[in-house]
């Protein structure tokens, strides 16, 4: 299964609705990547839904297109883009994980060390690391309140709210809003109950990620993560990021090489010139496919 590409794909066939799939995850966040470089895709935000979930379709925690570069992503030294979208099918800016999984099959198509891919987010350099490990650095890392964005202006390095123990927390943008909460004791917190009260706040006009994060030592953070729509993800590549950068802006860390344990395993972070982060984390194949006609044709 690890060299599965779309090269290795039958080619899309857009009147049929026959588009291949290939099921990825990084460190158990699962994705459904699929390739529109090839013919046109209309996915409206209802088949994405569907495909997103696991008993009327693929089942994952995102879907990614491929796509084309464009011009000036073209022009900054994209190989492809690649779009992000939720469960519930709204787009987003980023997802780290994503980045590790597709700059995988971009390497493998290219048989390169390293790949740029245009996002939302900006053009990602990503590069091998290892035997299906990716670094992808990712950035700029904003506190900035309009870049959140946040409804109003508040000190986004104590943020004041508050749900149960998730409290003076750090508000910042890698690409998509995360909020991330200090807490003592992360294995006690039910992120079920108080992690939505942050995600809805009205402070958060686009909804937020929202960490809780605990610190082992002064280069080692234990981290949850619920995401947008309202998920608790075995990790989240872009929270991992933000969390250790927010460690260091409060000074609970005194490296800047980080190691990000989240329930799925660890990603390392290291934050470069100030707001840039590099994650390294692994990458792996669950399987690939088909969807024709609405349903999923399995390749395993
Ligand atoms: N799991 C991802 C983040 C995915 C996007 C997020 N749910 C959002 O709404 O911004 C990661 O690895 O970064």
């Amino acid at each position: 299964m690890t060299h599965i590409s779309f090269l290795s794909c039958p080619p899309p066939n857009a009147l049929l609705g026959h588009w291949p799939f290939i099921k990825m995850h990084g460190l158990q966040n699962y994705f459904v990547i699929l390739d529109s470089r090839n013919g046109p895709k209309c996915l409206d935000q209802g088949d994405i839904v569907r495909i997103c979930d696991s008993h009327t379709g693929v089942g994952g925690e995102q879907l990614l297109t491929i796509e084309h570069a464009s011009h000036e992503g073209y022009k900054a030294g994209a190989y492809a883009a690649m779009r992000i979208f939720n469960t519930d099918g709204k787009e987003v800016g980023a997802c780290g994980n994503a980045t590790r999984c597709v700059a995988h099959l971009l390497l493998e198509e290219t048989g390169g060390d390293e790949v740029q891919i245009e996002t939302r987010a900006g053009v990602l350099h990503c590069r091998k690391a290892g035997s299906m490990q990716i670094s992808v650095t990712l950035g700029p890392i904003s506190m900035d309140w309009r870049r959140i964005p946040l409804a109003n202006y508040v000190d986004t390095l104590h943020l004041p709210l508050q749900s149960g123990p998730l409290k003076d927390g750090v508000a910042l943008n890698i690409g998509n809003p995360h909020a991330v909460f200090f807490v003592d004791q992360l294995e006690e917190l039910d992120m079920a109950h108080y992690a939505p009260v942050v995600q809805n706040d009205s402070l958060f006009p686009d909804g937020v990620n929202v960490g809780a994060a605990e610190v082992l030592d002064e280069q080692t953070l234990r981290l949850a993560v619920w995401e947008r729509p309202g998920i608790l993800t075995k990790s989240c590549g872009t929270g991992a990021c933000v969390a250790a950068y927010a460690a260091l802006k409060r000074g609970l860390m005194t490296s800047s090489r980080i190691v990000v344990h989240l329930s799925a395993g660890s990603l390392k972070i290291e934050i470069l010139h100030g707001d840039m982060a590099v994650m390294t984390g692994p990458v792996a194949f669950c399987c690939h496919g088909f969807i024709e006609g609405g349903k999923v044709i399995w390749n395993h």
